[in-house]
């Protein structure tokens, strides 16, 4: 019997307790906050509501709820049972937001809570215009953050709908999850760079840089101290305090190895060193400084040809090769054409200040049909140079090159053999400088001939001012 009572004395004071703490809670509530017993009849107003309303709670306690507050619905949810979330209600001069929630006790209504979560909905209406304020600035300088790492595009920019491209882009996002090293391979003018970009976009070092490096475009005394940095001092012409390489630069965030196929043999023997330890040498340093990078390298060229040739180092193929990803040639994938033909047209029409809107049909047609060597790039310069042509809306068959319009008929070749090899030297150099983009170095590699004869051909041919 005693330790009945006991358990029952226990039992009364943490009643007691949790009733105090609940009541400091409903106190001190930012919100206004009101109970009514099914009937409608104020139960509980907490002091802030008391304020708002400008009553002392003891006297409007057992009052009907209609008598306390204006436009109450509270008597009507407890008879409804149905709860009336973030309703709008006018009390005196303003706009309150309003919760109305009825509790239940099997099945019926025992109280009504009634809840007033903002003074006002114009502070509401003044926090939702400054959150929107804030989300458009914080857009802006996310834009400017990624501008500044490096990286310009993301997936949203891959544009292609056939199974082909949508293969290549799910294996980025794979390839996004891991840290491993990713070797794009595909011909040149596909898009390895922007799958490269969004690689590094879906990954968890996004918010790191993406630091890019063209092998091709740097001459190889100077490919060293670009990766890896030097020290004051290095070298004569060295600037002074030294300068930190493109991996270190790289540090949490990619490193983009555009055209991994030029790299040259000693660099090739570099670059593993750092696969394998990590960790980077400046010239001029005996200290080696641990980097944490992702590497992504692209190339046009066969890699593994050029392992059985001797060119390219066997065990560097293997260390890139981790995750393969190869961008499919635009010629694989012709259903992308129209869609694409009217992105780049879209984006071209801008930059060049022509508002065309369309492409005809027989112009589309031969876009899909001709087997794109240069591929994106090339549909690309083959649609911007329409663009410049173009009067109407719509670019127009014979605002295409002749060799992709199939307008080239025998009536305007040429008869004597002189004539006929100037037609095709023409010819070639047009289309390597379309396939290249305008790149000259490109074009001369493409064609396979001395940069002195290029520039001679194109001086002869009257091209050199194009
Ligand atoms: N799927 C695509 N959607 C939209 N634009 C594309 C697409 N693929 C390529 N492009 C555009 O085509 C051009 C060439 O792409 P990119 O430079 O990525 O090719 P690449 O494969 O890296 O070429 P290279 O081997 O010559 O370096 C760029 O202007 C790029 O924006």
């Amino acid at each position: 019997m005693e330790a009945h009572l006991d358990s029952m004395m226990e039992e009364l004071r943490i009643c007691r307790e949790t009733k105090a703490m609940l009541e400091a809670a409903f106190e001190s509530a930012y919100e206004g906050i009101v109970v009514t017993d099914p009937q409608g009849t104020v139960r509980m107003l907490n002091e802030t509501y008391a304020r708002f309303l400008g009553v002392k709670a003891g006297d409007v306690i057992g009052k009907h709820v209609t008598e306390v507050v204006e436009n109450t619905r509270m008597h009507i949810v407890a008879k409804t049972g149905k709860a009336e979330l973030a309703q709008v209600q006018r009390i005196g001069e303003g706009d309150m937001v309003v919760h109305r929630i009825p509790i239940k006790q099997g099945g019926r209504v025992k109280a009504v809570v009634g809840k007033v979560l903002f003074q006002d909905v114009r502070e509401l209406h003044a926090l939702s215009a400054r959150v929107l304020q804030l989300k458009q600035e914080l857009d802006y300088y996310k834009g400017e953050l990624i501008k500044h790492l490096g990286v310009k595009y993301g997936p949203t920019d891959i544009t292609g709908t056939s199974p082909a491209i949508q293969t290549a882009k799910k294996w980025a996002e794979r390839a996004a999850l891991t840290d491993s090293t990713v070797l794009i391979t595909g011909e040149s003018g596909t898009g390895k760079e922007l799958f490269a970009h969004s690689i590094h976009r879906l990954s968890h070092r996004n918010r790191g840089p993406f630091v890019k490096l063209n092998c091709a475009a740097i001459p190889d005394n100077l490919v060293e101290s670009l990766l890896f940095g030097y020290t004051d001092g290095a070298f004569t012409g060295a600037v002074k305090g030294g300068r930190k390489g493109k991996f270190e630069m790289a540090h949490r965030g990619s490193i983009f190895l555009d055209e991994i196929g030029e790299l040259s043999l000693p660099m090739q023997v570099k670059l593993l060193r750092v696969l394998q330890e990590k960790e980077v040498e400046p010239v001029g340093s005996v200290n080696a400084v641990k980097v944490d990078v992702r590497i992504i390298a692209a190339t046009n060229r066969n890699l593994e040809e050029m392992v059985s040739d001797g060119e390219f180092r066997e065990d560097l193929y293997y260390r890139l090769n981790v995750i393969s990803l190869k961008v499919p040639p635009l010629r694989e994938r012709s259903d992308d054409i129209p869609l694409l033909g009217m992105e780049l047209m879209r984006k071209l029409s801008t930059e060049v200040g022509v508002k065309a809107k369309g492409i005809s049909t027989q112009a589309m047609e031969a876009l899909q049909a001709y087997h794109w060597p240069g591929n994106v790039r090339e549909l690309k310069n083959v649609l911007e140079r329409a663009l410049h042509l173009v009067e109407a809306d719509e670019i127009q068959l014979d605002h295409l090159p002749l060799h992709l319009s199939g307008r080239e008929g025998t009536a305007n070749r040429p008869v004597s053999l002189k004539d006929a090899v100037a037609h095709a030297e023409r010819e070639a150099l047009r289309h390597s400088l379309t396939l290249s983009g305008g790149d000259r170095n490109r074009a001369i590699q493409l064609l396979g001939i001395s940069r002195s004869g290029f520039y001679q051909k194109l001086k002869k041919y009257g091209m050199d001012q194009e």
